[in-house]
């Protein structure tokens, strides 16, 4: 299924008409180089060009009193000098006759995104709109909003597709509070946002979105804040945030539809945000949310003001949603003091209602009053700190990196007598193996591993390795008669002059895995049953679950409390991921993982099976060809004895691996 666009060219028709500092930013140029710069890459006439439509009265009453509708219904006949006094009611925002027409526009795409995604006709879809919306409430414009179109669609979901749970992911810089007030009780819709705070200094500079804000009645838990109390957060932080608090939340919560507040000014060079975070970033955001709900994951435009960084971050998310290779993300250097801070904040706020986030720790206590004058104080020296090198004009930022797709997708190395899974090409040809690098093999394994047929093994293998590293080949499948075995060759001959860092993944266990390597061209992480104390070394991760891998809760907990960050700071050339047999991994989660890892090496996964495996060769091609993996269905609470030792783990892991802290 493909990716729905949504676009219409009448939303760029309006603009301000005033003097107003405030809101000059939001200019028709915004739409306009967003879909430019999809159609210039050729990306727009890959995705499913679905029309706007007006949303109704009725569609917008979900939200919104009558009493707010009838008033902005007036707009369109009113004089400038009408316009400028209806607008003074509201904070940030502009009224403009045609602004009304355009915000049905808007909430109206997202609702013909709901119904292109929920009817399967796509599998998930953008819409570029203006005005955005998660600012506005039941009775106001706010911050360039007119109406909520996420929060719109989100009630529109629940109400004709009967959709139970929603997931509300804001991106956007800025705290989309019309969307928090809208379901603070509701425990259908979680909604979560980070969002520039500097401790209530920075706009819309409420209390209520600070971290503690968790929200109300039964809604209690299913609103997450996460605060920037600094400028200049960059990819890492971003990266941290989602692996230890968003992610461990949303596959907990489980839900059917994903909604993404996509503002991008959040990104670096937007003097909105003053971030740093590079446009790329958002393949990887687009990424992990991929998996949940089946896939069906609707983006809509909120923010984004710098017109550089906005086209480039919108088309780094389509190409994502489209399914292409995910650019990797240089040096990760873990998480600034001031964003780990704050995602130990929310995680420590959220610690009663998440059983994902029951081992977070408290903050140190600090007195979180003198904090908020602390910061006007730093407040009062950045200002006075010279305003160029803080302007965003400044910055500067490489051009995102080429995703380019493969020509084939997936390939297999199969013994003669299996037969292909549909959708792989069989690697077939194989040069022959040096003979010298046949008999290191030889020499070095005497089991049958390298026998007559098992040097074809090789070769292929060799061959297949070899067409990763040269992107002829996204990612693999490969089934041999000793995957123990076959995983010692990999990781110790096939790939040590083809790539430069291989993240070797092992899901379960064999005895004679005796493998320890110190010079980092290879980490290995393991999650099985046993606990293997004393090989531990920086890249030697043995994760231990006591009740196996057939422990989804432990297993997702570990995916992506530990081995998402490690991955991610590691940034490997290569991902081989090795099922050991008799693992007990469950088919979901087994997808879940390829589906995750696909993030890393520009997709190239390596997946190594035992040929009596080969029952589950259906779902691992699946998820190799990037069909979205099935939900992870009713997660129990991981055992706590698992829960503990993940993070004892995580924080004595921390001092080599930055991405893994979650405490200051
Ligand atoms: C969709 C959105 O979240 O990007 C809207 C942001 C509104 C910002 C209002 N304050 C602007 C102050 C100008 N320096
Ligand atoms: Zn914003």
């Amino acid at each position: 299924m493909g990716t729905a666009l949504l676009y219409d060219e009448e939303m760029t028709k309006y603009k301000l008409l005033w003097v107003d500092a405030a809101c000059k930013i939001e200019v028709p140029e915004r739409l306009i180089v967003s879909y430019e710069a999809l159609v210039r890459s050729g990306l727009s006439d890959r995705c499913i060009s679905i029309p706007a439509r007006e949303a109704s009265d009725s569609e917008i009453l979900l939200v919104h009193s009558e009493l707010y509708l009838e008033a902005v219904k007036k707009t369109p006949y009113m004089t400038l000098e009408d316009l400028k006094e209806f607008t003074l009611q509201f904070g940030d925002v502009y009224f403009h006759p045609n602004i009304y027409h355009c915000a049905k526009l808007a909430s109206g795409s997202a609702l013909q995104l709901v119904d292109s995604v929920m009817t399967g006709k796509v599998r998930n879809g953008i819409a570029l709109v203006r005005p955005p919306g998660h600012h506005s409430m039941h009775s106001a414009a706010n911050g360039f909003c007119v109406f909520n179109n996420v929060a719109i669609a989100a009630r529109y979901a629940k109400q004709k597709y009967g959709v139970k749970r929603v997931l509300i992911v804001d991106w956007d810089i800025h705290h989309g509070q019309g969307v928090q007030y809208c379901f603070e009780d509701d425990p259908s819709v979680l909604y979560f946002s980070w969002h520039r705070y500097e401790h209530q200094n920075f706009w819309p500079n409420l209390r209520e979105s600070d971290y503690d804000s968790v929200g109300k009645e039964s809604g209690a838990g299913f609103n997450i804040n996460v605060p920037w109390n600094n400028v200049g957060m960059e990819n890492s932080d971003y990266l941290s945030v989602f692996c230890h608090v968003l992610l461990p939340v949303a596959y907990e919560f489980c839900p059917d539809l994903v909604l993404v507040c996509a503002g991008f000014d959040s990104a670096i060079g937007d003097p909105e945000g003053e971030m740093c975070a590079t446009p790329d970033i958002f393949a990887h955001l687009t990424h992990l949310l991929m998996n949940l709900a089946g896939g069906k994951l609707c983006a809509v435009l909120e923010g984004g003001y710098n017109l550089t960084s906005l086209a480039q971050s919108v088309c780094q998310t389509v190409q994502t949603l489209l399914g292409d290779p995910l650019p990797q993300l240089a040096n990760l250097r873990g998480p600034c003091k001031s964003a780990v801070e704050s995602l130990q904040c929310a995680r420590s706020a959220h610690r009663r209602y998440w059983s994902f986030l029951k081992h977070a720790t408290d903050p140190p206590m600090t007195d979180i009053s003198t904090k908020h004058i602390k910061s006007a104080m730093e407040e009062e020296e950045k200002t006075e700190m010279a305003e160029e090198e803080r302007c965003t004009e400044g910055k500067v930022w490489p051009e995102p990196p080429e995703r380019l797709c493969p020509p084939v997708c997936s390939a297999s190395v199969l013994p003669d007598d299996v037969a292909c899974p549909d959708g792989l090409k069989r690697l077939s040809s194989s040069k022959d193996l040096e003979p010298l690098l046949v008999s290191k093999l030889k020499n070095r394994f005497r089991t049958a591993a390298v026998d007559g047929d098992g040097v074809t093994t090789f070769s292929r293998l060799y061959t297949l390795i070899e067409k990763l590293v040269a992107n002829e080949i996204r990612n693999g499948l490969v089934l041999v008669p000793d995957v123990a075995a076959v995983m010692m060759c990999v990781v110790q001959d096939l790939t040590s002059d083809l790539v430069k860092r291989v993240l070797v993944v092992c899901v379960g266990k064999e005895k004679e895995l005796d493998y320890v390597t110190t010079d980092g061209k290879v980490l290995v992480v393991q999650i099985s049953s046993e606990d293997s104390e004393e090989q531990r070394s920086k890249y030697y991760i043995p994760v231990c679950l006591k009740k196996g891998c057939s422990d989804t809760s432990g297993f997702i907990q570990a995916v992506l409390g530990l081995l998402l960050p490690l991955g991610y700071e590691y940034n490997p050339d290569l991902v081989l991921l090795v099922r050991m047999p008799g693992s007990g991994v469950v088919d979901s989660m087994w997808q879940q993982l390829i589906g995750l890892l696909q993030g890393f090496a520009k997709g190239h996964t390596l997946v190594l099976m035992q040929v009596n495996e080969k029952a589950c060769m259906g779902s691992t091609a699946s998820a190799l060809l990037g069909h979205p993996a099935p939900p992870l269905q009713d997660l129990q609470t991981p055992f706590p004895e698992d829960g503990d030792a993940l993070e004892r783990l995580r924080e004595r892991l921390q001092a080599d691996w930055k991405m893994l802290q979650t405490t200051s």
